[in-house]
């Protein structure tokens, strides 16, 4: 076995919901004669959703869906295995990467998964060659859904896409423990700094923002959380963190994280305003949030380190990580989320396409939820992995919720 086979037989150990899908997948063949075409990060826990579909009949095409996030080795170990091929390349250009997506759109996919929407968007614009075969696909991503959403409220989506992102079994976990644990091991990893005492920034209080802050108030940082919705910002007073807007907060942070799936978050007003050596990090899923552009043309002298751009403006150095893309996946030592977490998310991905295959004709085109069948059938596999058990509700109790005959 070389490095990838290794990642992706590590990552396999700690998947056990995949893996019941995977043994299911393998007897029932639901993707018998399909093709899959799929743009995601391509790393270990990646690659055991797509050996999943494979054995369960698909051909699957794959690239990635970020430039800095491919891990070769496993990229190189995924094209491998029968019925599978790989594109993706880490460091690739823009050009690249959209060659690649064209070279996966040329396999005709019967069905495509997305994270961040971009397979859909060239499908509808530059290939619409491609549409005549699809029946639907999956999006991963708050922000894949914000642009699928828009594009179906205009009548432009063209075939059936289910949102994995919107269930429980995705937000609660993925987005808060998933992106808040590797969030900051990743800036961690690349900075070796202390989290302990220092002001962090955190910008949008959503699923993701709230898991990267409790987890660095847990790790000791002085937490200050930016917002535009009232609640929101409530609710993170409430939690005890401090809130205010950037342009105040600016001045006080050593490390922010932004993630707010918005643009021009961090931008030339609070570059003039951040402490020398604040250091700069996104999580959110498209390199807009911290204007780059603005630091890259403006900067008196820039150096770079692995995973680091450091910039001197006006005497004082910014430090922005992985160029501004997300920084758990796109840091040269970035591992993406926590196994077990991708374990549900990939779950859902898997149980969605196998939705997909087999209702497609029941679904008109437009954005459908994850039936809650499917969310609470991946949350029941997890707990009996973990040997949990629950209680189940009594005849009684199942007519007591449903009625509204009995008060005091
Ligand atoms: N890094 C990862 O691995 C990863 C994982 C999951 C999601 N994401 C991405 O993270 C982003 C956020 O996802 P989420 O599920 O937390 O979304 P969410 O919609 O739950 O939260 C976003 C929050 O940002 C706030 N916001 C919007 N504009 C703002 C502004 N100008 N200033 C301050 N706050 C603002 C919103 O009010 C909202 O509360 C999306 O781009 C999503 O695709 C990344």
């Amino acid at each position: 076995m070389d490095s990838g086979d290794l990642k992706i037989e590590w990552a396999r150990q700690y998947m056990p919901v995949l893996g019941t899908i995977a043994d299911r997948f393998r007897k029932d063949k639901p993707f018998e004669g399909m093709t899959i075409g799929m743009a995601l990060h391509v790393e270990a826990k990646t690659a055991n959703l797509v050996k999943t579909l494979a054995a369960g009949g698909a051909q699957v095409f794959i690239t990635g869906c970020n430039p800095l996030s491919t891990q070769d080795d496993v990229a190189q170990a995924l094209d491998r295995v029968d019925g599978v091929t790989c594109y993706a390349k880490r460091g690739c250009s823009v050009d690249e990467y959209y060659s690649a997506m064209d070279a996966v759109l040329d396999a005709k996919p019967d069905i495509t998964i997305d994270d961040g929407m971009d397979l859909i968007h060239r499908m509808h614009t530059s290939r619409r060659d491609v549409l005549t075969k699809i029946i639907g696909g999956c999006e991963e991503t708050t922000t894949g859904i914000h642009r699928l959403r828009a594009m179906a409220e205009e009548g432009k989506l063209e075939f059936p896409v289910i949102a994995v992102n919107d269930t429980p079994m995705k937000r609660f976990f993925d987005n808060v423990h998933g992106t808040g644990e590797s969030a900051l091991t990743a800036i961690m990893a690349t900075t070796n700094n202390l989290i302990a005492g220092k002001w962090l920034v955190v910008a949008g209080f959503g699923y993701c923002g709230r898991g990267i802050a409790r987890k660095a108030s847990g790790l000791g940082a002085k937490v200050i959380v930016t917002e535009v919705d009232p609640r929101r910002a409530l609710e993170a007073y409430m939690e005890g963190y401090h809130v205010m807007p950037m342009n105040k907060a600016a001045e006080i942070g050593d490390i922010f994280i932004t993630t707010t799936g918005n643009k021009d978050i961090i931008n030339e007003q609070h570059f003039k305003l951040l402490k020398d050596g604040a250091i700069l990090s996104n999580a959110g899923h498209f390199n807009v949030e911290i204007d780059g552009a603005w630091l890259n043309k403006n900067a008196e002298q820039i150096i770079e380190r692995d995973g680091i751009q450091s910039y001197l403006i006006n005497g004082r150095t910014i430090h922005l990580l992985a160029e501004g893309r997300l920084v758990n996946l796109a840091v040269p030592k970035g591992m993406g989320h926590p196994i077990e977490v991708m374990d549900l998310s990939f779950a859902l991905q898997a149980l969605g396409t196998r939705f997909i295959a087999e209702h497609h004709t029941e679904l008109k085109p437009g954005v459908h939820a994850v039936p809650d069948s499917i969310d609470r059938e991946v949350a029941s596999i997890k707990l009996a992995s973990l040997g949990l058990g629950i209680d189940t509700l009594s005849a009684d109790q199942e007519h007591y919720m449903c009625s509204w005959d009995v008060g005091t």
